[in-house]
C-alpha cells in the first residue's frame, strides 16, 4: 500500500495537537491505511471554530483583506485558495462576509471522498446565491433552475432531465449537427487567418461563438448561425454578452464581498438585466419548439430532440425554459474555454501534438466528411489529451456541497449544513495524487502507464461526481471531443509567443489574446 508524505502539508501552521490529525501527518492513497490513526469520532475532534484560516475582524470581517492594500485584492481565485491553503493546511476556512456562509475549503483528496459518499441522494451543492436570488425573488413564474434547485425538488427535475440528457442515444444524434458547426468553425478560422497565419486577437470570440452556436442547437434546437458576420446588436451578439455578464456577476456577488441584497449595485443590475434577456431568448425559441410540436403529425416517425424530450417529461413549458437557461449558462464558457486550453496546451507541446495527429490521420481517413460515433469513439489519445488538460488546468475553480449531517472532516468537527469547496486544481496538481504533477502527459491515462497514472479516485473529478454531477457532460465531451480533432486533423498550432498570461474567478479564462500560428495540413 502506498503511503506519501503531503508537501503540501509541511507548512501547516494550523493548531498542533499530537497524534490528533491523521491528516496533518500522512495520507492513505486508500482510505484505509494501516499507518493511520482510526476516524476520529465527533467528540474527539477540535471544535469548528479551531479551523485555521484568515481570521475575521469584527463587524467588517475579512472585508478589508480584499479592498485596496489589503492581502485579497485582486488576488485571482485560484491563488487566493493556493494562499490559504499553503498557509493555513489541507482543511481550513475563509469566513462568510454580509449573511452569507464560511467556505470550508478542503485540499485533501481522502477528504473529499469523505464529503462526497456522505452527500445521500439529493446532494445540495449552494454557491450560486445570486442565481437562487434571481429565481426565488424575481422570477417566480419560472421554478428554479437545475442549478439552483436542492432536495425533492431537485430530484423529480434532474431525474426527468437525465433521461434525456445522459441517454448515448440522445448524443448520438448530435454528432453529426456538432459536426457541421465544427466545420464551420474550421472555415472561419481559415477566413480569420491573418498574412503571417497567426489567429486574430479576439480568437476566443470565435471559440465562444462556436460553444454558443453548439449548445444553442441542443438546448433550443435552432441555429444562430453565429459565424455569418454578427452585427453587434444581433440577438447572438447579446447573448453571448449576457451570459459573459452572468459569469462575471456571480463573481463579483457571490465571491467577492457584496451586499446586494440590501443595496442594489451596478454588479446586480447588470447580473439581473442579463439574466432577464438570456431568459426571454429561451422562451421564445421554446414556445417555437411547443409550435412544432403541436402542428407535427401524430404518426411522424423522427427521433425527438433534446428540447422535445425536456418537453413531454417535464409536461411543464416553464421547466423547459429554466433547463435550456441551465444549458446556456452551463455549457458555453466551459466548453469553449475547455477547448482553448487543449489547443493551448498541444501548441506548447507540439510532440504531443504530433502523436494525436497520428491517430488523427489514421482514424480520420477523408477529413471532408463528418465524424462518426465509431471515429469517436477510437481516438483514446486525443480522449487522453483533453482529460490532462483538464487536470493540469481544470475550467471549474471547485466542487462544492454543502454537509447534510454533522461530520469531521480534518480532525474539525463541521456541523451540518457547513459550505465545503473542495479545490480542484490545487488537488489534481498535487505531486501526491499524480506523479509529475505539473506536466502535460497525456499518456498517464492509457492503459500501462502505471508510473504515472493518478493515484487517488477523487483527486480529478472535473465533472463533480455522485447524483449531482454535471448532466452536461456527455455533450460537453462531444463538442470537445469533435473540436480537438477537426481542428488538429486540418491544421498544426504553433504558439510562438511568452506564457500567455491566464486568470481564475469562477472559471478559468485567458487574459492574454490566443494568436495561434495556424498552418493547414490538408
Ligand atoms: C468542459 C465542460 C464542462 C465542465 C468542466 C462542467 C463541470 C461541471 C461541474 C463541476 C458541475 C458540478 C457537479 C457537481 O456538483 O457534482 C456541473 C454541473 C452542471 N453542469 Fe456542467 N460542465 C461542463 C459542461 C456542461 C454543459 C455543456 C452543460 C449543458 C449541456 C452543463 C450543464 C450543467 C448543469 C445543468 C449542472 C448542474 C447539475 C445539477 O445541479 O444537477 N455543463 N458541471
Amino acid at each position: 500500500m502506498l503511503r506519501v508524505t503531503n508537501a503540501s502539508r509541511s507548512i501547516f501552521v494550523g493548531p498542533k495537537v499530537p497524534g490528533r490529525l491523521k491528516s496533518t501527518l500522512s495520507v492513505g492513497i486508500e482510505t484505509k491505511n494501516a499507518d493511520v490513526s482510526p476516524e476520529l469520532g465527533w467528540d474527539d475532534a477540535l471544535p469548528y471554530s479551531d479551523i485555521p484560516g484568515p481570521k475575521p475582524l469584527p463587524v467588517v470581517g475579512n472585508l478589508h483583506r480584499f479592498l485596496p492594500g489589503g492581502e485579497f485584492y485582486k488576488k485571482d481565485t485560484s491563488d487566493l485558495f493556493k494562499t490559504i491553503n499553503e498557509t493555513y493546511g489541507p482543511v481550513s476556512k475563509l469566513p462568510g462576509m454580509f449573511g452569507k456562509p464560511d467556505f470550508v475549503l478542503v485540499y485533501d483528496a481522502d477528504e473529499v471522498a469523505k464529503v462526497f459518499r456522505s452527500e445521500g441522494p439529493w446532494p445540495v451543492r449552494m454557491g450560486a446565491y445570486c442565481l437562487d436570488y434571481y429565481f426565488r425573488n424575481l422570477r417566480k413564474d419560472f421554478p428554479p433552475s437545475l442549478t439552483v434547485a436542492q432536495g425533492q425538488e431537485w430530484q423529480e427535475f434532474r431525474s426527468a432531465v437525465n433521461q434525456v440528457m445522459m441517454q448515448p442515444r440522445n448524443t448520438k444524434q448530435y454528432v453529426e449537427p456538432i459536426d457541421m458547426v465544427t466545420q464551420e468553425f474550421i472555415d472561419r478560422m481559415r477566413e480569420v487567418r491573418n498574412d503571417s497565419q497567426e489567429m486574430p486577437p479576439d480568437f476566443s470570440h470565435e471559440i465562444a461563438k462556436w460553444a454558443l452556436e453548439s449548445i444553442t442547437f441542443v438546448a433550443l434546437d435552432t441555429r444562430l448561425n453565429l459565424f455569418k458576420n454578427l452585427a453587434p446588436d444581433s440577438e447572438a451578439s447579446k447573448m453571448i454578452e449576457a451570459v459573459h455578464a452572468v459569469f462575471d456577476g456571480m463573481y463579483e456577488l457571490d465571491f467577492k464581498p457584496s451586499p446586494y441584497k440590501f443595496i442594489s449595485t451596478p454588479a446586480y443590475r447588470r447580473f439581473v438585466a442579463s439574466m432577464d434577456y438570456v431568459t426571454q431568448v429561451s422562451a421564445k425559441y421554446v414556445n417555437l419548439a411547443m409550435e412544432r410540436l403541436k402542428k407535427a403529425p401524430t404518426n411522424e416517425e423522427r427521433t425527438l430532440s433534446v428540447l422535445e424530450n425536456l418537453l413531454i417529461r417535464t409536461q411543464d413549458p416553464q421547466r423547459a425554459v429554466t433547463m435550456a437557461l441551465d444549458m446556456l449558462l452551463a455549457g458555453i464558457d466551459t466548453t469553449g474555454t475547455s477547448v482553448a486550453t487543449v489547443l493551448y496546451q498541444l501548441a506548447i507541446h507540439p510532440e504531443k501534438q504530433a502523436k494525436l495527429q497520428e491517430e488523427l490521420d489514421r482514424v480520420i481517413q477523408d477529413p471532408t466528411k463528418s465524424l462518426t460515433t465509431k471515429q469517436l469513439e477510437e481516438m483514446r489519445y486525443l480522449r487522453a489529451c483533453i482529460k490532462e488538460t483538464m487536470r493540469l488546468t481544470p475550467i471549474v475553480i471547485g466542487n462544492l456541497r454543502s454537509t447534510i449531517k454533522d461530520m469531521v472532516i480534518g480532525g474539525y468537527q463541521v456541523p451540518s449544513g457547513s459550505m465545503i469547496s473542495m479545490n480542484s486544481q490545487a488537488i489534481s496538481t498535487n505531486e501526491l495524487y499524480f506523479p509529475r504533477a505539473s506536466e502535460f502527459i497525456p499518456e498517464r491515462w492509457l492503459p500501462g502507464a502505471d508510473d504515472i497514472k493518478g493515484k487517488h479516485p477523487f483527486a480529478f473529478l472535473p465533472f463533480g461526481f455522485g447524483p449531482r454531477m454535471c448532466v452536461g457532460r456527455r455533450f460537453a465531451d462531444l463538442e470537445i471531443e469533435t473540436a480537438v480533432a477537426k481542428v488538429f486533423r486540418n491544421f498544426s498550432l504553433e504558439w510562438n509567443r511568452p506564457p500567455a498570461k491566464t486568470q481564475f474567478r469562477i472559471l478559468f479564462s485567458f487574459v492574454d489574446p490566443l494568436t495561434f500560428t495556424v498552418k493547414d495540413r490538408v
